[in-house]
């Protein structure tokens, strides 16, 4: 019998962006294409992976501020039309999952969990990349900020999730990267994963999360920790 069959029935919720794929050079990629078009100069992707994770407007906004031209609120919904045009035509270009999640993903999906998607990007967009990396048919949801009650760090995002990968939130784990899945999770009262290796403005380690690891070749058993006694304080793995 498999190590990993306590994770039968439990539910493994993963962010996107920064957690489950380095998604930084398509998203600032496309950030860099609009900026071009308004005569502004780049950004290095080094310094706007911090701004990945409230969606693609909070995205373009933190660019063209970072760049020191402000977008007026009334250019917004051009900017993003035109962002996501591009974007969806780009999203998996460079896009690729991070070192070993693949791996990760295929055991916990034999040991019996569920496997989830919730993410602050939209629906729409989440699920081409998934396809594109033939990810698709290892989740049983995906929900983007825009098919939720609320998006993350609203608990509601995370429950929703799980709820629709017919799981229960009192059998699940939450991975993620940043401040906004920290907050869900806590809130959910889903323990909570951080990858180290995210686009986090806060420290991964600073954001307290149950079990902190630096490769996905430490997840399935900090799921199996968390699913069967959960730990007293912090752990790195
Ligand atoms: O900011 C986004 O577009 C998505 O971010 P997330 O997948 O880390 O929630
Ligand atoms: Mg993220």
């Amino acid at each position: 019998m498999s190590e990993l069959a306590a994770l039968a029935g439990a539910t493994i919720v993963f962010d996107l962006d920064g957690t489950l794929v380095d998604s930084a050079p398509d998203l600032i990629g496309t950030l860099n294409v609009i900026l071009a078009q308004e005569g502004i100069a780049p950004l290095p992707i080094e310094e706007a992976r911090s701004f990945i994770g409230y969606g693609a407007r909070r995205l373009i906004e933190r660019g063209f501020a970072a760049q020191g031209h402000p977008a007026p609120a009334e250019r917004m919904d051009g900017l993003f039309a035109r962002f996501i045009a591009h974007y969806n035509e780009h999203s998996a270009d460079l896009t690729r999952p991070f070192p070993g999640a693949v791996a990760a993903l295929e055991a916990m999906k034999d040991a019996g969990a569920r496997l989830a998607v919730c993410t602050n990007k939209l629906t729409g967009l989440s699920v081409p990349i998934l396809e594109r990396l033939a990810l698709a048919p290892l989740f049983d949801a995906v929900i983007g900020a825009d098919s939720a009650p609320a998006a993350k760090p609203d608990p509601r995002h995370l429950v929703h999730t799980i709820e629709a990968a017919g799981g229960l939130t009192g059998r699940a784990v939450m991975v993620g990267d940043a401040a906004t899945d920290a907050g869900a999770a806590r809130a959910a009262g889903v323990p909570l994963v951080l990858v180290s290796f995210g686009y986090t403005e806060i420290p991964a380690a600073e954001l307290a999360p149950d079990i902190l690891i630096d490769h996905y070749d430490q997840l399935p058993n900090a799921c199996l920790r968390l699913l069967t006694a959960c730990p007293a304080q912090s752990e790195r793995l």
